[in-house]
């Protein structure tokens, strides 16, 4: 078992943050946790590393309570910089965790390379930009190859290529066992990385497997709408009509078979664009329309 929460509840207060969150893992996975501001993700992730007490519920991460703090050397929790000394340098910093968990020095230099920040890991903190000091977080959060690996936001602040490569290396991690959560607003960039998300909202998570919405949307348009309509109902197409566009899943007609009832009216296809339903598409239908945001 990765990790198994039950029915976690967390309030300040009077205000219920978490209302009876449960989550099961037990093979290595990429989960995306997605809400709006305040929906309860930090809390989450700072509950279930021990961070935060909370009032009802269970957490076990790698098969074991998460107020047993040998947790961590298996499971790393990417918080944001606030956690970083100004003072020290990003080689203090790795240093200290290396010291802490018996994780060799040589690691210091293998994680900095892989993480890009070898040129400046002896600079103070306190003179670190945004991303140099997201790059230094990941590298504390991946020096001792956990098992289980929490992100919080963890593409504040970098640029492209910079988002690129941590990416990458939490996609090398996942292939290399890794159980990944992270949070995030960046819809795109969790496309890229995993389809099974889970929507944060008012303090309760809907989980949903993308793999569902993975089949292409097709965006067709052609010279002569109106008989293309016509042709296609007298087919039993399923479509609609966005701007003098057609526009079908591949799952209702595939493409060459739509391409053939064009072609057998002589209508002229002028473009073809084709469209997944990712996240953001997802996220607008359960968050905002559902909502009214
Ligand atoms: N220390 C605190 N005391 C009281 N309320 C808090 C505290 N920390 C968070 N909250 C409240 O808990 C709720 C959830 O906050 P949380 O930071 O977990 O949300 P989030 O989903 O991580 O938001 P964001 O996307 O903006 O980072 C919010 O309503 C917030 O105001």
């Amino acid at each position: 078992m990765i990790v198994n929460v039950s029915n976690l509840k967390k309030h300040y207060k009077k205000q219920p943050v978490l209302k009876g969150i449960d989550i099961t893992i037990d093979t290595p996975q990429i989960i995306a946790l997605v809400g709006p501001n305040g929906a309860g993700k930090t809390t989450l992730m700072n509950c279930m590393t021990n961070l935060l007490p909370f009032n009802e519920g269970s957490v076990e991460l790698v098969g074991k309570k998460n107020t047993d703090a040998s947790i961590f050397y298996e499971v790393s929790y990417l918080q944001d910089n606030r956690i970083l000394y100004g003072d020290l340098t990003g080689y203090d910093h790795l240093k200290f965790i290396c010291n802490v968990q018996k994780i060799p020095l040589s690691n210091i230099k293998k994680v900095t390379d892989r993480v890009g920040m070898t040129s400046y890991m002896k600079k103070r903190v306190r003179n670190y930009s945004l991303g140099m000091k997201q790059h230094l977080l990941l590298a504390m959060s991946i020096i001792n190859e956990p098992k289980l690996l929490l992100l919080d936001e963890p593409l504040n602040g970098l640029d492209p290529t910079s988002a690129i490569n941590m990416r990458n290396i939490l996609l090398e991690l996942y292939k290399e066992g890794t159980t990944i959560i992270l949070s995030s607003h960046n819809l795109d960039e969790i496309d890229r990385m995993t389809n099974i998300i889970y929507f944060m909202k008012d303090g309760a998570l809907l989980k949903e497997s993308l793999q569902d919405f993975s089949a292409n949307q097709y965006y067709v348009a052609v010279d002569h709408p109106e008989k293309a309509v016509v042709t296609l109902k007298q087919a039993g197409v399923q479509f609609t009509i966005h701007e003098g566009i057609i526009v079908f899943l591949e799952t209702e007609v595939i493409l060459q078979e739509f391409l053939d009832l064009m072609n057998r009216i002589e209508i002229t296809i002028t473009s073809i664009e084709t469209k997944k339903i990712g996240a953001e598409k997802r996220y607008q239908e359960l968050l905002c329309a559902r909502h009214g945001l």
